[in-house]
Protein backbone atom coordinates (compact mmCIF):
# COMPACT_ATOMS: atom_id res chain seq x y z
CA UNK A 1 0.00 0.00 0.00
CA UNK A 2 0.94 3.45 -0.78
CA UNK A 3 2.71 5.71 2.14
CA UNK A 4 -0.25 8.52 2.45
CA UNK A 5 2.46 10.42 2.99
CA UNK A 6 4.37 10.36 -0.21
CA UNK A 7 0.74 10.35 -2.47
CA UNK A 8 0.16 13.63 -3.97
CA UNK A 9 -3.51 13.12 -4.65
CA UNK A 10 -6.09 13.36 -1.93
CA UNK A 11 -9.82 13.59 -1.84
CA UNK A 12 -9.76 16.74 0.59
CA UNK A 13 -6.55 18.88 1.43
CA UNK A 14 -7.19 21.23 4.16
CA UNK A 15 -4.32 23.99 4.91
CA UNK A 16 -3.69 24.56 8.71
CA UNK A 17 -3.46 22.18 11.28
CA UNK A 18 -5.00 23.72 14.10
CA UNK A 19 -8.00 22.34 16.08
CA UNK A 20 -10.54 23.40 12.92
CA UNK A 21 -8.24 21.77 10.17
CA UNK A 22 -7.80 18.41 12.22
CA UNK A 23 -11.29 17.99 13.12
CA UNK A 24 -12.34 18.42 9.12
CA UNK A 25 -9.30 15.72 8.49
CA UNK A 26 -10.79 13.63 11.08
CA UNK A 27 -14.36 13.63 9.98
CA UNK A 28 -13.64 13.11 5.60
CA UNK A 29 -11.55 10.20 6.91
CA UNK A 30 -14.41 8.68 9.17
CA UNK A 31 -16.21 9.23 6.13
CA UNK A 32 -14.19 7.19 4.36
CA UNK A 33 -12.21 9.78 2.34
CA UNK A 34 -8.44 10.50 2.25
CA UNK A 35 -7.07 13.80 3.49
CA UNK A 36 -3.81 15.77 3.46
CA UNK A 37 -3.18 18.60 6.17
CA UNK A 38 -0.52 21.17 5.44
CA UNK A 39 0.90 23.20 8.64
CA UNK A 40 3.49 25.55 8.51
CA UNK A 41 4.39 25.77 11.97
CA UNK A 42 2.72 23.11 14.97
CA UNK A 43 0.04 20.86 14.33
CA UNK A 44 -2.40 22.10 16.93
CA UNK A 45 -2.61 25.79 16.19
CA UNK A 46 -2.37 28.45 18.09
CA UNK A 47 -5.31 27.21 20.24
CA UNK A 48 -2.60 24.48 21.62
CA UNK A 49 0.39 26.17 22.09
CA UNK A 50 -0.32 30.19 22.38
CA UNK A 51 -4.66 30.70 23.29
CA UNK A 52 -7.07 28.20 25.10
CA UNK A 53 -4.66 26.55 26.65
CA UNK A 54 -1.33 28.50 28.16
CA UNK A 55 -3.55 31.22 28.97
CA UNK A 56 -6.01 28.88 30.88
CA UNK A 57 -3.07 27.59 32.67
CA UNK A 58 -1.75 30.80 33.17
CA UNK A 59 -4.93 31.47 35.42
CA UNK A 60 -6.26 28.40 37.04
CA UNK A 61 -4.32 28.32 39.94
CA UNK A 62 -5.08 31.59 41.01
CA UNK A 63 -8.41 31.01 40.54
CA UNK A 64 -8.28 27.77 42.93
CA UNK A 65 -6.69 29.97 45.80
CA UNK A 66 -9.19 32.54 44.97
CA UNK A 67 -11.83 29.54 46.03
CA UNK A 68 -9.77 28.35 49.14
CA UNK A 69 -9.60 31.90 49.86
CA UNK A 70 -13.37 32.53 49.79
CA UNK A 71 -13.70 29.82 52.46
CA UNK A 72 -12.57 30.49 56.35
CA UNK A 73 -11.00 27.24 56.91
CA UNK A 74 -9.94 26.34 53.72
CA UNK A 75 -8.56 29.81 53.18
CA UNK A 76 -6.35 29.40 56.65
CA UNK A 77 -4.83 26.49 54.89
CA UNK A 78 -3.39 28.86 52.37
CA UNK A 79 -0.45 30.52 53.31
CA UNK A 80 1.94 32.80 50.94
CA UNK A 81 1.56 33.63 47.56
CA UNK A 82 1.68 31.85 44.02
CA UNK A 83 4.96 30.07 43.25
CA UNK A 84 5.40 31.81 39.55
CA UNK A 85 7.83 29.20 38.52
CA UNK A 86 5.68 26.32 39.15
CA UNK A 87 2.75 28.33 37.56
CA UNK A 88 4.59 28.66 34.41
CA UNK A 89 5.84 25.11 34.99
CA UNK A 90 2.52 23.67 34.26
CA UNK A 91 1.57 25.97 32.09
CA UNK A 92 4.75 24.53 29.64
CA UNK A 93 3.35 20.96 30.10
CA UNK A 94 0.00 22.33 29.18
CA UNK A 95 1.69 24.05 25.67
CA UNK A 96 3.43 20.55 25.44
CA UNK A 97 6.34 22.17 25.60
CA UNK A 98 5.38 23.54 22.15
CA UNK A 99 6.40 20.22 21.00
CA UNK A 100 3.90 18.96 18.10
CA UNK A 101 5.46 15.25 18.05
CA UNK A 102 1.84 13.70 20.12
CA UNK A 103 -0.28 15.56 17.96
CA UNK A 104 1.83 14.69 14.74
CA UNK A 105 1.14 10.92 16.01
CA UNK A 106 -2.59 11.54 16.54
CA UNK A 107 -2.86 12.61 12.62
CA UNK A 108 -0.83 9.73 11.53
CA UNK A 109 -2.89 6.88 13.50
CA UNK A 110 -5.84 8.52 12.17
CA UNK A 111 -4.33 7.92 8.57
CA UNK A 112 -4.47 11.78 7.74
CA UNK A 113 -1.30 12.99 5.43
CA UNK A 114 0.91 15.55 7.31
CA UNK A 115 2.30 17.81 4.85
CA UNK A 116 4.54 20.26 6.74
CA UNK A 117 5.17 24.01 5.63
CA UNK A 118 3.16 26.81 3.87
CA UNK A 119 0.52 26.13 2.00
CA UNK A 120 -0.95 28.42 -1.51
CA UNK A 121 -3.97 27.47 -3.88
CA UNK A 122 -2.00 27.52 -7.08
CA UNK A 123 -5.04 26.29 -9.20
CA UNK A 124 -7.95 24.68 -9.20
CA UNK A 125 -7.95 21.70 -6.77
CA UNK A 126 -4.16 22.31 -5.90
CA UNK A 127 -2.03 23.53 -3.03
CA UNK A 128 1.46 23.93 -3.33
CA UNK A 129 3.37 23.67 -0.50
CA UNK A 130 6.80 25.30 -0.02
CA UNK A 131 9.23 23.81 2.83
CA UNK A 132 11.54 25.49 5.30
CA UNK A 133 14.20 24.14 3.22
CA UNK A 134 12.45 26.09 0.44
CA UNK A 135 11.24 22.69 -1.59
CA UNK A 136 7.98 22.14 -3.03
CA UNK A 137 5.43 19.66 -3.25
CA UNK A 138 2.41 19.74 -5.06
CA UNK A 139 -1.41 18.46 -3.48
CA UNK A 140 -4.35 17.64 -5.70
CA UNK A 141 -7.43 17.83 -3.88
CA UNK A 142 -9.87 15.37 -6.06
CA UNK A 143 -13.02 16.79 -4.14
CA UNK A 144 -12.26 19.68 -1.60
CA UNK A 145 -9.87 22.17 -0.20
CA UNK A 146 -10.33 23.59 2.50
CA UNK A 147 -8.89 26.79 4.39
CA UNK A 148 -8.48 26.83 7.99
CA UNK A 149 -6.02 28.74 8.56
CA UNK A 150 -6.94 30.58 11.24
CA UNK A 151 -5.62 33.92 12.72
CA UNK A 152 -2.88 36.50 14.07
CA UNK A 153 -2.85 39.05 16.75
CA UNK A 154 -3.74 42.12 14.86
CA UNK A 155 -1.69 45.54 15.96
CA UNK A 156 -3.17 48.71 16.29
CA UNK A 157 -2.50 52.32 15.23
CA UNK A 158 -0.62 53.58 17.80
CA UNK A 159 2.46 55.63 16.76
CA UNK A 160 5.80 53.96 16.87
CA UNK A 161 4.52 51.06 18.57
CA UNK A 162 6.47 48.31 16.74
CA UNK A 163 9.56 50.13 17.78
CA UNK A 164 8.94 49.11 21.97
CA UNK A 165 8.75 44.99 20.62
CA UNK A 166 4.87 44.98 22.17
CA UNK A 167 3.91 41.33 23.13
CA UNK A 168 0.89 39.85 21.58
CA UNK A 169 -1.67 37.12 23.04
CA UNK A 170 2.07 34.52 22.07
CA UNK A 171 4.17 36.44 24.31
CA UNK A 172 1.87 36.51 27.00
CA UNK A 173 0.57 33.06 26.73
CA UNK A 174 4.22 31.59 26.45
CA UNK A 175 5.75 34.45 28.62
CA UNK A 176 9.50 32.91 30.38
CA UNK A 177 9.14 35.84 33.03
CA UNK A 178 6.52 37.63 34.61
CA UNK A 179 6.82 42.24 34.30
CA UNK A 180 6.72 44.02 37.50
CA UNK A 181 4.64 46.56 35.00
CA UNK A 182 2.49 45.38 32.35
CA UNK A 183 0.71 47.32 30.36
CA UNK A 184 -2.33 46.05 28.16
CA UNK A 185 -3.84 47.66 25.29
CA UNK A 186 -7.14 46.22 24.63
CA UNK A 187 -10.33 45.31 26.78
CA UNK A 188 -11.85 42.31 25.09
CA UNK A 189 -11.50 38.81 25.87
CA UNK A 190 -7.69 38.57 25.54
CA UNK A 191 -7.40 41.68 27.44
CA UNK A 192 -9.58 41.21 30.30
CA UNK A 193 -8.45 37.54 30.76
CA UNK A 194 -4.61 38.43 30.61
CA UNK A 195 -4.81 41.59 33.58
CA UNK A 196 -6.67 38.52 35.40
CA UNK A 197 -3.29 36.51 35.31
CA UNK A 198 -0.72 38.68 35.26
CA UNK A 199 -2.21 41.20 38.12
CA UNK A 200 -2.96 37.64 40.16
CA UNK A 201 1.19 36.55 38.89
CA UNK A 202 1.97 39.66 40.63
CA UNK A 203 2.08 42.28 38.21
CA UNK A 204 1.39 46.13 38.33
CA UNK A 205 -1.44 45.81 35.22
CA UNK A 206 -2.63 48.79 33.79
CA UNK A 207 -5.34 47.74 31.10
CA UNK A 208 -6.37 51.05 28.30
CA UNK A 209 -9.40 50.56 25.96
CA UNK A 210 -11.46 52.00 23.61
CA UNK A 211 -14.59 50.66 25.23
CA UNK A 212 -16.21 49.37 28.13
CA UNK A 213 -14.11 46.22 29.21
CA UNK A 214 -15.50 42.83 27.33
CA UNK A 215 -17.92 44.58 25.24
CA UNK A 216 -19.43 42.13 23.15
CA UNK A 217 -21.44 40.65 26.58
CA UNK A 218 -24.37 42.04 29.09
CA UNK A 219 -23.47 45.24 30.57
CA UNK A 220 -23.55 44.13 34.30
CA UNK A 221 -21.01 40.37 33.46
CA UNK A 222 -19.11 43.59 32.21
CA UNK A 223 -19.43 45.50 34.89
CA UNK A 224 -18.79 43.04 37.40
CA UNK A 225 -15.58 41.70 35.45
CA UNK A 226 -14.68 46.00 36.28
CA UNK A 227 -14.73 46.29 39.44
CA UNK A 228 -13.46 42.57 40.63
CA UNK A 229 -9.97 43.90 38.53
CA UNK A 230 -9.92 47.27 40.06
CA UNK A 231 -10.48 45.97 43.67
CA UNK A 232 -7.73 43.55 42.18
CA UNK A 233 -5.27 46.55 41.73
CA UNK A 234 -5.71 46.92 38.05
CA UNK A 235 -5.60 50.15 36.84
CA UNK A 236 -7.87 50.64 34.06
CA UNK A 237 -8.12 53.87 31.66
CA UNK A 238 -11.79 53.20 29.84
CA UNK A 239 -12.92 54.70 26.89
CA UNK A 240 -9.59 56.10 25.82
CA UNK A 241 -6.98 55.43 23.32
CA UNK A 242 -3.12 54.54 23.62
CA UNK A 243 -2.03 56.77 20.50
CA UNK A 244 1.92 56.74 20.98
CA UNK A 245 4.67 54.35 22.41
CA UNK A 246 8.35 54.64 23.36
CA UNK A 247 10.91 52.87 25.06
CA UNK A 248 13.86 54.71 26.77
CA UNK A 249 17.12 53.67 27.47
CA UNK A 250 16.53 52.03 30.63
CA UNK A 251 13.96 49.59 28.66
CA UNK A 252 10.67 51.55 30.54
CA UNK A 253 7.75 51.79 27.72
CA UNK A 254 5.88 55.06 28.16
CA UNK A 255 2.14 54.84 26.66
CA UNK A 256 0.11 58.60 25.59
CA UNK A 257 -3.11 57.74 25.71
CA UNK A 258 -5.63 60.08 24.13
CA UNK A 259 -6.68 62.50 26.98
CA UNK A 260 -2.08 63.15 27.31
CA UNK A 261 -2.18 60.68 30.43
CA UNK A 262 1.29 59.02 30.81
CA UNK A 263 1.69 54.95 31.74
CA UNK A 264 5.06 53.52 32.41
CA UNK A 265 5.22 49.57 31.94
CA UNK A 266 8.29 47.34 31.77
CA UNK A 267 6.19 45.17 28.33
CA UNK A 268 2.68 46.27 26.83
CA UNK A 269 0.26 43.59 25.35
CA UNK A 270 -1.07 44.52 22.42
CA UNK A 271 -4.67 42.68 22.46
CA UNK A 272 -7.06 44.47 20.15
CA UNK A 273 -9.00 41.69 17.57
CA UNK A 274 -7.25 39.54 15.56
CA UNK A 275 -6.44 39.55 11.74
CA UNK A 276 -7.19 36.71 9.13
CA UNK A 277 -4.08 34.31 8.41
CA UNK A 278 -4.88 34.96 4.81
CA UNK A 279 -2.21 37.24 2.67
CA UNK A 280 -0.14 34.98 1.31
CA UNK A 281 -2.51 32.04 0.25
CA UNK A 282 -2.79 32.40 -3.20
CA UNK A 283 -6.46 33.99 -3.17
CA UNK A 284 -5.71 36.80 -5.79
CA UNK A 285 -5.88 34.04 -8.15
CA UNK A 286 -9.31 33.40 -7.08
CA UNK A 287 -10.71 36.93 -7.02
CA UNK A 288 -10.62 36.85 -3.62
CA UNK A 289 -8.84 39.87 -1.83
CA UNK A 290 -5.60 38.55 0.30
CA UNK A 291 -5.55 39.64 4.06
CA UNK A 292 -9.22 39.55 4.03
CA UNK A 293 -11.77 37.28 6.37
CA UNK A 294 -13.36 34.86 3.78
CA UNK A 295 -16.77 35.67 3.65
CA UNK A 296 -18.57 31.60 3.11
CA UNK A 297 -22.19 30.55 2.66
CA UNK A 298 -24.24 28.27 4.63
CA UNK A 299 -22.38 25.28 3.32
CA UNK A 300 -18.86 27.09 4.24
CA UNK A 301 -18.00 27.08 0.89
CA UNK A 302 -16.20 30.44 0.00
CA UNK A 303 -18.26 32.84 -1.53
CA UNK A 304 -16.77 35.44 -3.82
CA UNK A 305 -18.31 39.05 -4.12
CA UNK A 306 -21.36 37.88 -5.83
CA UNK A 307 -22.18 36.05 -3.23
CA UNK A 308 -21.37 32.52 -4.99
CA UNK A 309 -19.13 29.82 -4.28
CA UNK A 310 -15.89 30.47 -5.65
CA UNK A 311 -15.31 27.80 -8.75
CA UNK A 312 -18.13 25.02 -8.99
CA UNK A 313 -17.71 25.12 -4.89
CA UNK A 314 -14.63 22.84 -4.17
CA UNK A 315 -13.22 25.68 -1.80
CA UNK A 316 -14.42 26.11 1.84
CA UNK A 317 -12.90 28.08 4.56
CA UNK A 318 -14.16 26.83 8.81
CA UNK A 319 -12.66 28.19 11.89
CA UNK A 320 -11.17 31.93 12.56
CA UNK A 321 -10.71 32.26 8.90
CA UNK A 322 -14.72 32.71 8.11
CA UNK A 323 -14.49 35.39 11.16
CA UNK A 324 -18.25 33.58 11.95
CA UNK A 325 -16.97 33.03 15.58
CA UNK A 326 -13.55 32.96 16.56
CA UNK A 327 -13.37 30.25 19.44
CA UNK A 328 -11.74 26.76 19.23
CA UNK A 329 -15.43 25.08 20.38
CA UNK A 330 -17.55 26.69 17.54
CA UNK A 331 -14.61 26.28 14.79
CA UNK A 332 -14.40 22.44 15.60
CA UNK A 333 -18.45 22.60 15.38
CA UNK A 334 -17.97 24.21 11.95
CA UNK A 335 -15.08 21.28 11.18
CA UNK A 336 -17.41 18.38 11.89
CA UNK A 337 -20.60 19.99 9.93
CA UNK A 338 -18.22 20.69 6.58
CA UNK A 339 -16.17 17.46 6.84
CA UNK A 340 -19.54 15.43 7.02
CA UNK A 341 -20.87 17.45 4.26
CA UNK A 342 -17.78 17.24 2.23
CA UNK A 343 -17.86 12.95 2.48
CA UNK A 344 -21.60 13.13 1.87
CA UNK A 345 -21.31 14.91 -1.44
CA UNK A 346 -18.33 12.82 -2.31
CA UNK A 347 -20.42 10.02 -1.89
CA UNK A 348 -23.37 11.10 -4.00
CA UNK A 349 -25.52 12.11 -0.82
CA UNK A 350 -28.35 14.51 -0.45
CA UNK A 351 -27.08 17.80 2.73
CA UNK A 352 -28.82 18.69 5.63
CA UNK A 353 -28.29 22.31 5.32
CA UNK A 354 -31.92 23.08 7.07
CA UNK A 355 -31.67 25.04 10.25
CA UNK A 356 -30.38 22.29 13.41
CA UNK A 357 -29.99 19.69 10.39
CA UNK A 358 -27.02 17.12 10.37
CA UNK A 359 -24.59 19.53 7.72
CA UNK A 360 -25.74 22.96 8.89
CA UNK A 361 -23.81 25.64 12.00
CA UNK A 362 -26.93 26.92 12.88
CA UNK A 363 -25.25 27.38 16.50
CA UNK A 364 -23.10 29.25 15.11
CA UNK A 365 -25.75 32.27 14.72
CA UNK A 366 -28.21 31.20 17.76
CA UNK A 367 -26.66 29.57 20.41
CA UNK A 368 -23.12 30.74 20.47
CA UNK A 369 -21.08 29.81 23.60
CA UNK A 370 -18.09 31.37 25.43
CA UNK A 371 -16.51 31.05 28.83
CA UNK A 372 -14.53 34.05 29.61
CA UNK A 373 -11.96 32.75 32.35
CA UNK A 374 -11.73 36.60 34.04
CA UNK A 375 -12.32 36.39 37.84
CA UNK A 376 -15.37 36.13 37.91
CA UNK A 377 -16.01 34.17 35.18
CA UNK A 378 -18.32 34.93 32.39
CA UNK A 379 -20.58 32.24 30.83
CA UNK A 380 -23.13 32.83 27.97
CA UNK A 381 -25.01 31.48 25.13
CA UNK A 382 -26.90 33.26 22.42
CA UNK A 383 -28.51 36.39 22.38
CA UNK A 384 -28.12 39.54 25.09
CA UNK A 385 -30.76 41.52 25.46
CA UNK A 386 -29.06 44.38 23.02
CA UNK A 387 -28.28 41.29 20.32
CA UNK A 388 -31.86 40.48 20.56
CA UNK A 389 -33.47 43.66 20.49
CA UNK A 390 -31.29 44.97 17.57
CA UNK A 391 -32.26 41.68 16.21
CA UNK A 392 -36.32 42.35 15.73
CA UNK A 393 -37.14 39.33 18.52
CA UNK A 394 -40.39 40.34 21.35
CA UNK A 395 -38.15 39.38 24.50
CA UNK A 396 -38.61 39.38 28.22
CA UNK A 397 -35.32 39.88 30.36
CA UNK A 398 -34.94 38.14 33.34
CA UNK A 399 -32.87 38.78 35.83
CA UNK A 400 -31.78 37.34 39.36
CA UNK A 401 -28.86 37.57 41.94
CA UNK A 402 -26.56 34.32 41.64
CA UNK A 403 -25.78 34.95 45.59
CA UNK A 404 -28.96 34.72 46.88
CA UNK A 405 -29.22 30.83 45.38
CA UNK A 406 -28.11 28.68 48.48
CA UNK A 407 -25.74 26.63 46.59
CA UNK A 408 -23.87 29.65 45.49
CA UNK A 409 -23.80 30.92 48.99
CA UNK A 410 -22.41 27.05 50.53
CA UNK A 411 -19.95 27.45 47.46
CA UNK A 412 -17.97 30.64 48.45
CA UNK A 413 -18.62 33.04 51.79
CA UNK A 414 -19.77 36.22 49.99
CA UNK A 415 -20.64 35.02 46.92
CA UNK A 416 -21.21 37.76 44.54
CA UNK A 417 -22.84 36.93 40.81
CA UNK A 418 -26.00 37.44 38.56
CA UNK A 419 -27.46 35.56 36.11
CA UNK A 420 -29.97 36.38 33.06
CA UNK A 421 -31.96 34.67 30.78
CA UNK A 422 -33.26 36.32 27.62
CA UNK A 423 -36.63 34.94 26.36
CA UNK A 424 -38.34 35.17 23.29
CA UNK A 425 -41.80 36.31 24.27
CA UNK A 426 -43.79 35.16 21.04
CA UNK A 427 -42.33 31.15 21.50
CA UNK A 428 -41.88 31.46 25.38
CA UNK A 429 -38.48 29.67 24.56
CA UNK A 430 -34.76 30.61 25.68
CA UNK A 431 -32.47 32.66 23.11
CA UNK A 432 -30.26 33.62 25.52
CA UNK A 433 -28.40 33.27 29.33
CA UNK A 434 -25.66 35.07 30.63
CA UNK A 435 -23.61 34.42 34.22
CA UNK A 436 -21.55 36.05 35.57
CA UNK A 437 -19.64 34.73 39.44
CA UNK A 438 -17.03 32.55 40.38
CA UNK A 439 -17.12 29.15 38.38
CA UNK A 440 -19.86 29.96 36.48
CA UNK A 441 -18.53 28.04 33.77
CA UNK A 442 -19.85 24.37 34.11
CA UNK A 443 -23.48 26.27 34.25
CA UNK A 444 -23.23 26.91 31.14
CA UNK A 445 -23.61 23.91 28.98
CA UNK A 446 -27.71 23.42 30.36
CA UNK A 447 -27.83 27.19 29.09
CA UNK A 448 -26.67 25.81 25.86
CA UNK A 449 -29.06 22.81 25.78
CA UNK A 450 -31.98 24.98 26.38
CA UNK A 451 -31.23 27.39 23.82
CA UNK A 452 -30.73 24.59 21.00
CA UNK A 453 -33.24 22.73 21.50
CA UNK A 454 -35.79 25.48 21.72
CA UNK A 455 -37.56 24.29 25.33
CA UNK A 456 -40.43 26.32 26.27
CA UNK A 457 -39.93 27.78 29.55
CA UNK A 458 -43.21 25.66 30.35
CA UNK A 459 -41.40 22.08 30.30
CA UNK A 460 -38.14 23.65 32.28
CA UNK A 461 -40.50 23.89 35.12
CA UNK A 462 -40.33 20.41 35.19
CA UNK A 463 -36.48 20.39 34.53
CA UNK A 464 -35.82 20.10 38.73
CA UNK A 465 -32.40 21.78 39.64
CA UNK A 466 -31.18 19.45 42.93
CA UNK A 467 -30.82 21.29 45.81
CA UNK A 468 -28.77 22.42 47.20
CA UNK A 469 -26.44 23.48 43.44
CA UNK A 470 -25.83 27.11 41.80
CA UNK A 471 -27.86 25.41 39.42
CA UNK A 472 -31.41 26.37 41.49
CA UNK A 473 -30.78 29.62 39.46
CA UNK A 474 -32.91 28.35 37.17
CA UNK A 475 -35.69 28.26 39.05
CA UNK A 476 -35.68 31.51 40.81
CA UNK A 477 -35.51 32.84 37.51
CA UNK A 478 -38.63 31.16 36.07
CA UNK A 479 -39.54 32.37 39.07
CA UNK A 480 -38.96 35.56 38.77
CA UNK A 481 -40.56 35.98 35.48
CA UNK A 482 -43.71 34.21 36.64
CA UNK A 483 -45.33 31.52 35.75
CA UNK A 484 -47.26 31.94 32.68
CA UNK A 485 -50.80 29.65 32.35
CA UNK A 486 -51.18 28.28 28.92
CA UNK A 487 -54.61 29.86 27.11
CA UNK A 488 -54.69 27.08 24.52
C1 LIG B 1 -4.94 34.41 23.86
C2 LIG B 1 -6.09 33.64 23.29
C3 LIG B 1 -6.83 32.81 24.11
C4 LIG B 1 -7.90 32.10 23.58
N1 LIG B 1 -8.62 31.30 24.43
C5 LIG B 1 -9.67 30.61 23.95
C6 LIG B 1 -10.44 29.79 24.81
O1 LIG B 1 -10.20 29.70 26.01
N2 LIG B 1 -11.46 29.09 24.28
C7 LIG B 1 -11.77 29.17 22.95
O2 LIG B 1 -12.71 28.52 22.50
N3 LIG B 1 -11.05 29.95 22.10
C8 LIG B 1 -10.01 30.67 22.57
N4 LIG B 1 -9.27 31.43 21.72
C9 LIG B 1 -9.59 31.41 20.29
C10 LIG B 1 -8.94 30.15 19.63
O3 LIG B 1 -7.55 30.16 19.86
C11 LIG B 1 -9.22 30.15 18.13
O4 LIG B 1 -10.60 30.33 17.91
C12 LIG B 1 -8.77 28.83 17.50
O5 LIG B 1 -7.39 28.62 17.70
C13 LIG B 1 -9.09 28.82 16.01
O6 LIG B 1 -8.71 27.61 15.46
P1 LIG B 1 -8.32 27.51 13.91
O7 LIG B 1 -7.97 26.07 13.69
O8 LIG B 1 -9.34 28.16 13.10
O9 LIG B 1 -7.00 28.40 13.77
P2 LIG B 1 -5.57 28.31 14.45
O10 LIG B 1 -5.62 27.68 15.78
O11 LIG B 1 -5.00 29.68 14.33
O12 LIG B 1 -4.77 27.30 13.50
C14 LIG B 1 -4.48 27.63 12.18
C15 LIG B 1 -3.25 26.85 11.76
O13 LIG B 1 -3.01 27.11 10.38
C16 LIG B 1 -1.62 27.25 10.17
N5 LIG B 1 -1.44 28.02 8.95
C17 LIG B 1 -1.82 29.28 8.69
N6 LIG B 1 -1.55 29.62 7.42
C18 LIG B 1 -0.97 28.54 6.86
C19 LIG B 1 -0.48 28.26 5.54
N7 LIG B 1 -0.56 29.14 4.56
N8 LIG B 1 0.07 27.03 5.33
C20 LIG B 1 0.14 26.10 6.32
N9 LIG B 1 -0.33 26.32 7.56
C21 LIG B 1 -0.89 27.52 7.82
C22 LIG B 1 -1.14 27.95 11.43
O14 LIG B 1 0.25 27.74 11.62
C23 LIG B 1 -1.99 27.28 12.50
O15 LIG B 1 -1.35 26.14 13.03
C24 LIG B 1 -8.21 32.19 22.22
C25 LIG B 1 -7.47 33.03 21.38
C26 LIG B 1 -6.43 33.75 21.90
C27 LIG B 1 -5.62 34.64 20.99
N1 LIG C 1 -12.10 32.43 26.81
C1 LIG C 1 -12.26 32.56 25.51
O1 LIG C 1 -13.19 32.04 24.92
C2 LIG C 1 -11.29 33.40 24.74
C3 LIG C 1 -10.15 33.90 25.34
C4 LIG C 1 -9.33 34.74 24.60
C5 LIG C 1 -9.63 35.02 23.28
N2 LIG C 1 -10.72 34.49 22.73
C6 LIG C 1 -11.10 34.86 21.35
O2 LIG C 1 -10.03 35.47 20.70
C7 LIG C 1 -10.52 36.57 19.94
C8 LIG C 1 -9.56 37.72 20.05
O3 LIG C 1 -9.60 38.32 21.36
P1 LIG C 1 -9.21 39.84 21.53
O4 LIG C 1 -9.37 40.17 22.96
O5 LIG C 1 -7.90 40.11 20.87
O6 LIG C 1 -10.29 40.57 20.65
P2 LIG C 1 -11.71 41.17 21.06
O7 LIG C 1 -12.36 41.44 19.78
O8 LIG C 1 -12.37 40.34 22.09
O9 LIG C 1 -11.36 42.54 21.79
C9 LIG C 1 -10.56 43.51 21.20
C10 LIG C 1 -10.69 44.79 22.02
O10 LIG C 1 -9.74 45.71 21.55
C11 LIG C 1 -10.35 46.96 21.41
N3 LIG C 1 -9.64 47.70 20.38
C12 LIG C 1 -9.66 47.49 19.04
N4 LIG C 1 -8.84 48.37 18.41
C13 LIG C 1 -8.27 49.12 19.39
C14 LIG C 1 -7.34 50.19 19.40
N5 LIG C 1 -6.83 50.68 18.27
N6 LIG C 1 -6.97 50.70 20.60
C15 LIG C 1 -7.49 50.22 21.77
N7 LIG C 1 -8.39 49.23 21.81
C16 LIG C 1 -8.77 48.68 20.64
C17 LIG C 1 -11.80 46.65 21.05
O11 LIG C 1 -12.63 47.72 21.38
C18 LIG C 1 -12.06 45.43 21.92
O12 LIG C 1 -12.46 45.80 23.21
C19 LIG C 1 -11.89 36.92 20.46
O13 LIG C 1 -12.81 36.89 19.41
C20 LIG C 1 -12.21 35.88 21.47
O14 LIG C 1 -13.45 35.28 21.27
C21 LIG C 1 -11.57 33.70 23.42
Amino acid sequence: MANPSESTTFDVVIIGAGPVGENVADRVVQGGLSAAIVERELVGGECSYWACMPTKALLRDAAAVRAARALPAAGQAVTGGLEVAAVLARRDRFASNWSDTGQAEWLDQAGIALVRGHGRITGTRVVTVTGTDGTSRVLQARHAVVIATGSSAQLPPVLCLADVAPWASREAAAARTVPDRLAIIGGGVVGSEMATAFSALGSHVTLISQTRLLPGVEPFASDQVTAALRAAGVSLHLKLDATEARRDTSGTVHLTLSDGRLVAADEVLVATGRTPNTKDLGLDHLGLTPGAWLPVDDALAVVGDDGKPVGDGWLYAAGDVNKRALLTHHGKYQARALGDAIAARAHGQELDLAAWGRHAVTADERATTQVIFTDPEVAAVGLSAEAASAAGFRIRVVDHDLGAVAGAALHADGYRGQARMIVDADRNVLIGFTAVGPDVAELLHAATIAVTAEVSLDRLWHAVPAYPTISEIWLRLLEADGRRTRLT
